[in-house]
C-alpha cells in the first residue's frame, strides 16, 4: 500500500516536472517581453485610451503592424498582465491591469525603469557569470563581465549611472510612500537628516515632503550628485561614505548596506554613528531582511533574487538574515535596534548609538 503510495506521488511530482521546467527554459522570455512592452509603451498608450482599447486601435496608436502585436498581447493577457473588455461597440478591447500599471514609463508606481535595468546587457551579462563566483568565492560577476567594480564601471558610463539612477528612483517612489504611511514615527523629533548614498535625490525629496521640517541633506559620490536636481529644503553634498558622513541627527541607508561586505558595512555604519547626535540621533536602514525557512511571505521569492543579484553585481554584497544585521550593528558600536515591517521587500531598521 505505502509503495504504491509513494508510486503514484513520484508520478505527480514527474508530471509537475514536466510543466515546471518551461518556466525556466523561457525564463528570459517573460522578460524580453514585457521589456518590448515598456519600450512600445503599451501600457501609456492603453492608460491614455481611457477605455477598451481594439487591436487595430492599439496597432494604429503605435504605429506597428497588428499582427506581431496580437502576438505579444497574447502572451502578455494570458500572464494576467492585461485583460480584455468589450468595448461600446462590442468588440474585443484590451484594458489595464493593477499589473499593467506597473509597466507604464510615467505612472505613479511605475516599475518600468527597474525592469529596463534588470534587463540591459549591463545587468545580464554579470549575471552569465554567477557561476564564476560559486567557483571562486573572491571573483566578482561584475567584473569578470566587464574588467572592473560596478562603481567604476557607472563613474566611466553616465548613460549606464542614470539608468541605475532610474531604477532605484523608481523603487524609491514605491517603497518611500509604504515608510511614510506605514512608520511615520521614524521621523519624529529629527531636526536633519542625511541620506547616505541618496542616488538622485527622489528619496530625500520624498521625505522632506512629507515631514517639512526636516532638513535634508543628499550624501553620494561626487558625480552622481552633480547630476542631481536641486530641491528647496536639501543640501547636496559629494564625498567618500568610507572617509566621513555629514553630520546630520540621523542617517538614512537605502539599499546602501546590501551592496558590501561584512567588513565595509562595518566601517560605513561606524562613520555614520559619528555623524550622528549622541542623544537624539540614529541610523535608518531600509534593507531587505530574509526570512528565516518557513517563515517565508509573497516577497520572499524577491529578497531571495535580489540576493542573487547582489552575488552577480557586487563583490561581497548580499541580502541579510536578522541575525546577520545584528551582528553588524553590534560590531559598528549600536547599542540597540529596532526591525519596523513594512509593505514592501524591504523593512525599516533604526539602530541607536
Ligand atoms: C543601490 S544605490 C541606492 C540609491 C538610493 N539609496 C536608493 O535607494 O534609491 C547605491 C548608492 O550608493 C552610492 N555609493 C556607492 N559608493 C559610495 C561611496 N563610497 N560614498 C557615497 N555613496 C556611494 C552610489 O553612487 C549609489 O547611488
Amino acid at each position: 500500500m505505502e509503495e504504491k503510495h509513494r508510486e503514484t506521488k513520484w508520478c505527480e511530482e514527474k508530471e509537475q516536472a514536466e510543466a515546471s521546467i518551461w518556466k525556466y527554459v523561457f525564463g528570459f522570455t517573460e522578460m524580453a517581453v514585457v521589456k518590448c512592452a515598456i519600450e512600445l509603451e503599451i501600457a501609456d498608450v492603453i492608460e491614455s485610451h481611457g477605455s477598451p482599447m481594439t487591436l487595430s486601435e492599439l496597432s494604429s496608436a503605435l504605429a506597428c503592424a497588428s499582427s506581431p502585436l496580437y502576438r505579444i498581447m497574447r502572451f502578455l493577457m494570458h500572464r494576467g498582465i492585461f485583460k480584455e473588455e468589450l468595448t461600446a461597440h462590442g468588440s474585443p478591447g484590451y484594458v489595464q491591469t493593477a499589473l499593467s500599471r506597473r509597466l507604464m514609463r510615467y505612472g505613479e508606481h511605475s516599475m518600468a525603469a527597474f525592469i529596463m535595468l534588470n534587463s540591459s546587457p549591463m545587468v545580464t551579462t554579470s549575471l552569465h557569470c554567477l557561476s564564476a563566483r560559486v567557483l571562486a568565492n573572491e571573483t566578482s560577476p561584475f567584473e569578470v563581465a566587464h574588467g572592473e567594480d560596478a562603481w567604476s564601471f557607472l563613474e566611466a558610463n553616465p548613460a549606464q549611472s542614470q539608468l541605475v539612477n532610474e531604477a532605484m528612483a523608481s523603487d524609491a517612489r514605491v517603497v518611500v510612500p509604504a515608510i511614510i504611511h506605514d512608520c511615520p514615527e521614524v521621523f519624529d523629533g529629527l531636526g536633519s537628516l542625511v541620506d547616505v548614498g541618496g542616488g538622485n535625490g527622489t528619496t530625500l525629496q520624498m521625505l522632506v515632503k512629507a515631514f517639512p521640517w526636516l532638513r535634508g541633506i543628499h550624501f553620494d559620490l561626487p558625480h552622481v550628485v552633480s547630476n542631481a536636481a536641486a530641491f528647496h529644503g536639501v543640501e547636496r553634498v559629494g564625498g567618500d561614505m568610507f572617509q566621513s558622513v555629514p553630520k546630520a541627527d540621523a542617517a538614512f541607508l537605502m539599499w546602501i548596506l546590501h551592496d558590501w561586505g561584512d567588513k565595509e558595512c562595518i566601517q560605513i555604519l561606524k562613520k555614520c554613528r559619528e555623524a550622528i547626535s549622541e542623544e537624539k540621533g540614529k541610523v535608518i536602514i531600509v534593507e531587505a531582511v530574509i526570512e528565516e525557512e518557513g517563515k517565508m511571505d509573497e516577497l520572499s521569492d524577491a529578497r531571495l533574487a535580489l540576493d542573487m543579484a547582489m552575488m552577480a553585481h557586487t563583490n561581497a554584497g548580499k541580502e541579510r538574515t536578522l541575525k546577520e544585521w545584528e551582528f553588524l550593528l553590534e560590531k559598528a558600536g549600536f547599542a540597540r535596534y529596532t526591525v519596523k515591517s513594512i509593505h514592501a521587500v524591504q523593512s525599516v531598521i533604526e539602530a541607536f548609538p
